[in-house]
């Protein structure tokens, strides 16, 4: 059973409005607003970042999950406060926009992030979502970029990252029409990965997060250290780095471990050494 552990910055009677809870390697994250669609608020937004440095300080942590309370994804901004004290104040206060590290802009988990998704992941969600490794969705699941249609921008970083994770004139689509898609679509298109039965994304990335947790920590990290860094490169200008991270891995305890275990037809037990 997962330990609940984060409710920083709400009030005792409060609900925190994201849930963290550490679970033997893995770290969940829930964003908790069900009544508005787990919209962002800056708590929400606090205490994900408190967790993102959590994932990427703690070396008993091997893999995340993030997903939503009440069958939601997120909604994206919370509308409702936007409403009451536009963004554009908060700008002016000297808040830096080109990082906004709770959606994962201009930041990124060292360790794999699976998102499990249900129900609306609209605007800043599937924001987010971008940010994130390996994609699970409810088959009902409903993404979006929809800032435009506020004649807002999306600030989450979707218009530097969406054409870069599915085809050009798709996100160009996405983006300008603010138009919704399926978990279906999003799967034929690379958005995400897996298309599950309602209700069931969470237990698909706990099977894919238990299968993560078990590999070499040291492998898992260097692998998507390699995968990001080498990002827009030209395959030669990688090898140098690539070999380098390899080698590491390779100098381990762990890649001892690993090919004796085998020998010896058991589990193998890393120690992240
Ligand atoms: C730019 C970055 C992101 C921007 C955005 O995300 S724009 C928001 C776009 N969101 C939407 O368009 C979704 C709107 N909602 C819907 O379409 C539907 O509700 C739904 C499809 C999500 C669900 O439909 P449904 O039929 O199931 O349910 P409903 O009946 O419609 O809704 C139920 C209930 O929920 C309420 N609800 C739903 N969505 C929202 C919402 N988005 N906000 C509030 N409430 C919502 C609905 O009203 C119903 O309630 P009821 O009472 O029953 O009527 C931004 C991302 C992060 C921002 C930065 C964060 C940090 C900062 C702090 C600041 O103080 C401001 C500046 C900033 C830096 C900020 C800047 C901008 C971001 C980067």
């Amino acid at each position: 059973m997962p330990i609940t552990e984060s409710s920083a910055g709400s009030s005792a009677e409060a609900a925190p409005h994201a849930i963290v809870e550490q679970d033997g390697h893995k770290l969940i994250v829930t964003m908790n607003r069900p009544e508005r669609r787990n919209a962002l608020s800056s708590e929400m937004l606090r205490i994900m970042e408190d967790a993102w440095d959590r994932v990427n300080s703690d070396p008993e942590i091997r893999v995340c999950i993030l997903t939503g309370a009440g069958g939601y994804f997120c909604a994206g901004m919370d509308l409702k406060a936007a409403d009451e004290k536009p963004p554009s104040e908060s700008f002016d206060e000297g808040f830096d926009p080109t990082v906004l590290k709770g959606l994962l802009k201009g930041f990124r988990l060292t360790k794999p992030l699976i998102a499990a998704v249900e129900g609306p992941a609209i605007a800043g969600g599937t924001e987010i979502l971008q940010g994130t490794d390996i994609r699970v969705a409810g088959e009902s699941a409903k993404f979006g970029v929809a800032e435009a249609r506020w004649s807002l921008y999306p600030m989450g970083g979707s218009a530097v990252r969406l054409p870069r994770q599915i085809p050009y004139t798709v996100a160009a689509e996405l983006l300008l029409t603010g138009r919704t898609l399926k978990a279906p679509e999003a799967k034929e298109l690379g958005l995400i990965g897996h298309v599950v039965p309602d209700g069931t994304a969470l237990e698909k990335a706990h099977e894919l997060a238990d299968m993560i947790a078990a590999n070499g920590p040291l492998a898992v990290q260097a692998i998507l250290r390699t995968m990001r860094e080498s990002e827009g490169k030209h395959e030669d200008e990688c090898w140098a780095d690539d070999a380098k991270v390899g080698a590491a891995v390779f100098a381990s305890e762990d890649a001892k471990e690993g090919p004796k275990a085998f020998l010896e037809k058991r589990k193998p037990e890393f120690n992240g050494r």
